[in-house]
């Protein structure tokens, strides 16, 4: 049987470079964002996981689909796989990591390597798309 992960994640573009967070005591990045609580839709999620990671407002207005990807899910077993469902949205108050998260970096297509299978996909996407250098 395939397990799969169900995860809503926020997709953040600024002059070429895209939002990742990296978690305490890992040496990868992630694009910020979590798992639905019971009966969360994708806005829902976004903006709650998003306030308790990065401590700012998603403006719910401004969430728009990017695109749902699929990847062996980072340090689980064999055959674990992570579905993430991709939002874009704008947002208010300052980036500042809070709960687990330790490090915020702005990230381009030459840190490929320090980013999660699913995250690479996600990559491959935003340079075919020139949204990162
Ligand atoms: N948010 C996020 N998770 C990712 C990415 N890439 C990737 O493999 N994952 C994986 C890591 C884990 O194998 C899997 C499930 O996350 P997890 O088990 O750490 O979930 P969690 O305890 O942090 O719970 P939650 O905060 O996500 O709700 O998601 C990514 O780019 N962003």
């Amino acid at each position: 049987m395939t397990n799969v992960i169900d995860k809503v994640a926020w997709i953040y573009v600024v002059d070429g470079k895209v939002l990742g967070a990296r978690s305490t005591g890992k040496d990868t990045y992630y694009f910020p964002g979590g798992k639905r609580e019971h009966g969360e839709g994708d806005a829902e999620t976004l903006v709650r996981e998003i306030e308790e990671e990065l401590s700012v407002q998603i403006l719910p207005e401004t969430i728009a689909e990017f695109g749902s990807f699929e990847a062996p899910a980072h340090g689980k077993a064999e055959g674990v796989l992570v579905r993430m469902t991709c939002l874009t949205a704008d947002f208010t108050g300052e980036l500042a990591p809070a709960s687990e998260i330790e490090e915020l970096a702005w990230l381009t297509y030459k840190d490929i390597d320090r980013v999660s299978a699913v995250s690479v996909v996600i990559m491959d996407k935003l340079r075919e798309m020139g949204l990162i250098s």
